[in-house]
């Protein structure tokens, strides 16, 4: 038995929280707990229970260069994220019972809990896929992105209907490449505005309307990754999808080409700032299920190309939940709101029944922050493999404990704790497959 004792939860309560270490739950959340065994006094920092980021890409297997499932894994830990959803544009893609076995032998390399996503192309093995522990469905692509894993609709509809029959959400890369401004392509590889006017608006309204229409078809459950835009959102909710926004279409926009070149493209790509603006809003009143990272790293020396030859992502794994406790701590977001968003939605959305919340009889996935303790995000304290971040100079609260069923995973090692000798910053890895 493990306590933390003296801790604030996101509602404001002060608890004392109970961990069985040896079982990983929680076994008690109140005021009055005995205190046998080891403890570990909080002094009324923030407990919060670890983000589930709906949305990563760790690389492997296939490009170990942009990030491996170890780095990836530990950036996670120290930005407070305790469970990965990893998506199947990988080395080979994830689309059927081989490459879904060899990416799972990866991630037993990983710090935290993860889920497997599988993919959808021309060649894809439903069945395989199916008969393995894949979480959801997805990202499907219904435009090309990294890895060009962009498909027809007729495979789309063919694709939601086999999910739903083996009851997994579908995840869905919603953009209409028919859609977007050749003309734009003509603009100059350094004009780096030119991706956003290249890679509509329109194509992501329409495209997100399109997948829900075939979704409430099917009677499936679909997911949208990545909105970028007030229309996308509102699209994905009026036709009973959930959604998700990604921290750079929450805290950057066109405006920020200027100083981030090509390290600002990303597919959807950023947008103005009225629309960054209306997209904060919805997040902020809870339109928006889920805040996840799309944290798809490459190199500098990838990134550092033409706009029209870079590839497109940025990593985020890390700065996710930082950013989003520094909007709290300036009273931007409820910490409640911060809590939702990045823990119990996700849990909801993909089904993680013993996850996202500080219950007891739930995981003990935890995170203890001090919620004054607003820094500088700067690429070089990063533990990515990706050394840069679009979010260089920005503040925010990073977490000093990160604990993955009861185990303390990561911890700041400025951050004095009395009851916790982990030795250096991280201790084992110890993540396993959500769905086992
Ligand atoms: N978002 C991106 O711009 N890139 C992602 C793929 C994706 O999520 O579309 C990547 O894997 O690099
Ligand atoms: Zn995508
Ligand atoms: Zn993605």
């Amino acid at each position: 038995m493990l306590t933390i004792r003296n801790a604030t939860l996101a509602d404001g309560r002060e608890v004392d929280v109970r961990i069985d270490t040896s079982a990983g739950r929680i076994a008690g959340v109140g005021s009055t707990l005995t205190h046998s065994g080891d403890s570990i006094d909080a002094d009324g920092k923030l407990l919060m229970p670890g983000m589930i980021d709906a949305h990563v890409h760790f690389r492997e297997p296939g490009f170990s260069h942009k990030e491996t499932w170890e780095t990836g894994s530990r950036s996670a830990a120290a930005g407070g994220v305790t469970t990965v959803v990893d998506q199947p544009n990988t080395d080979p893609p994830t689309v059927d019972g081989a490459s879904f076995d060899r990416k799972a032998e990866f991630a037993e390399a990983s710090y935290v809990d993860y889920g497997i996503n599988g993919g959808v192309t021309p060649e894809w093995d439903p069945e395989a896929l199916f008969d393995r522990p894949t979480l959801a469905l997805g990202e499907v692509f219904l435009a090309d992105s990294t890895g060009e894993m962009g498909i027809e609709e007729d495979l789309f509809r063919e694709a939601v209907e086999a999910a739903t029959d083996e009851y997994r959400v579908v995840t869905v890369h919603a953009e209409d490449a028919d859609l977007f401004d050749e003309e734009a392509r003509e603009r100059a590889g350094d004009d780096y505005d030119a991706w956003s006017a290249y890679r509509t608006a329109e194509a992501e309204a329409a495209a997100v309307e399109r997948a829900v229409e075939i979704g409430a078809e099917a009677d499936a459950r679909i997911h949208v990754a990545h909105t970028s835009t007030p229309e996308g959102v509102d699209a994905a909710k009026a036709g009973g999808a959930t959604c998700e926004v990604t921290p750079h279409h929450l805290f950057l926009s066109r405006e920020d080409y200027d100083e981030l070149g090509t390290f600002g493209r990303m597919n959807p790509p950023l947008r103005s700032e009225q629309r960054r603006e209306a997209v904060f809003e919805r997040v902020a009143d809870g339109t928006v299920d889920i805040v996840a990272t799309d944290h798809a790293p490459h190199t500098r020396e990838e990134k550092d190309a033409s706009v029209w030859d870079a590839p497109s992502g940025v990593p985020g794994v890390e700065t996710a939940l930082p950013l989003l406790l520094e909007e709290a701590r300036k009273e931007n977001l409820s910490y409640e709101r911060v809590r939702d968003l990045t823990a119990a939605n996700p849990a909801d959305v993909f089904g993680l029944t013993r996850k996202g919340r500080i219950e007891q009889g739930l995981m003990a996935d935890l995170v203890l922050v001090d919620p004054d303790a607003s820094r500088e995000i700067r690429g070089e304290d990063l533990h990515s493999k990706c050394d840069w971040t679009p979010f260089e100079g920005m503040r925010g609260v990073f977490p000093e404990l990160t604990m993955v069923r009861g185990n303390v995973v990561y911890r700041d090692e400025s951050a004095e704790y009395e009851g916790i000798d982990a030795d250096g910053e991280f201790a084992e890895a110890v993540g396993e497959n959500v769905r086992g």
